[in-house]
């Protein structure tokens, strides 16, 4: 049966450095079991801190970052090298200091890619980009080890907002319009999708992240709290920092 962990550290810093050396021994025991590792990265804020925590540790040379595929979780459809996308802010922070394969970096379309301005089209491709890495035999995704999500105050994840269409969606990867939080385009993973990962981690820091925390944690519904909607297949990690886990009960708190 599934795990949920609950982990509460002292403050974003401290989470980002523990989350950072977490996602290394993840990836070297994926590379241990499987000769290779699969990471879908998230963005906002401490995300950021995490992969800049990567990169510092000395520790992440132990990882063959060559056998390591990455992908995104959702994307700001903007065009490429924009400083909003999410693909940027993960370069610059890790990526680009990293032995990557760069067959093996997937990210979701931008804006000015392949199909133009046309982010259903762009959601497709990536779809079809998750299923041209699926092994034989399995269904149309490749195995994610580790699939990361930031919460955002309204307790979105990846791109799928509360309330929106988005929530509902059943194909692998959705175009999303009219996202309630800047910019108002983007192209994300559904909740089916992010379901299928070995370990989905979601990493919140920040009073504001308190009450979204809270409500998903306590059992809120999909639609209304995307977060509450969302697991590993063998465990889902909740890695937060005190403020954002004030309003998380203190029985679950202490959940490993
Ligand atoms: O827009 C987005 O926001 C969320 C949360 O970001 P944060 O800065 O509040 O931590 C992020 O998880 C998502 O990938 C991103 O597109």
């Amino acid at each position: 049966m599934a795990e949920t962990g609950v982990v509460v550290h002292a403050d974003p810093d401290v989470l980002a450095q523990a989350v950072a050396a977490r996602l290394i021994i993840k990836l070297i025991d994926a590379q241990a079991e499987r000769g290779s590792a699969g990471v879908v990265l998230t963005g906002g804020r401490v995300a950021a801190a995490v992969y800049r925590a990567v990169r510092d540790l000395p520790a992440s040379d132990a990882v063959d970052w060559s056998r390591v595929d990455v992908w995104w979780g959702d994307e700001r459809f903007l065009p490429a090298g924009d400083p909003d996308r999410n693909e940027t802010q993960a370069r610059a922070a890790l990526l680009d200091a990293l032995p990557l394969d760069p067959a093996r970096v997937h990210p979701m379309p931008a804006s000015d890619g392949p199909d133009g301005a046309d982010p259903e089209a762009a959601a497709a491709r990536y779809a079809d980009t998750l299923a041209a890495a699926a092994k034989p035999g399995h269904a149309a995704l490749p195995h994610f080890d580790v699939l990361m999500l930031g919460v955002g105050e309204d307790g979105h994840v990846a791109s799928v907002f509360p309330e929106h269409p988005v929530a509902y969606e059943t194909r692998p990867v959705s175009a999303v319009r009219g996202s309630p939080k800047p910019p108002p385009i983007r192209t994300t993973l559904t909740i089916p999708t992010i379901n299928t990962a070995e370990e989905v981690w979601l990493v919140a820091a920040g009073t504001d992240k308190s009450k979204a925390v809270g409500m998903a944690m306590a059992g809120g519904g999909p639609v209304q709290v995307p977060a509450a909607g969302v697991h590993g297949v063998e465990r889902t990690l909740w890695l937060l920092d005190r403020a954002a886990a004030a309003e998380v009960a203190p029985r679950l708190r202490s959940l490993r």
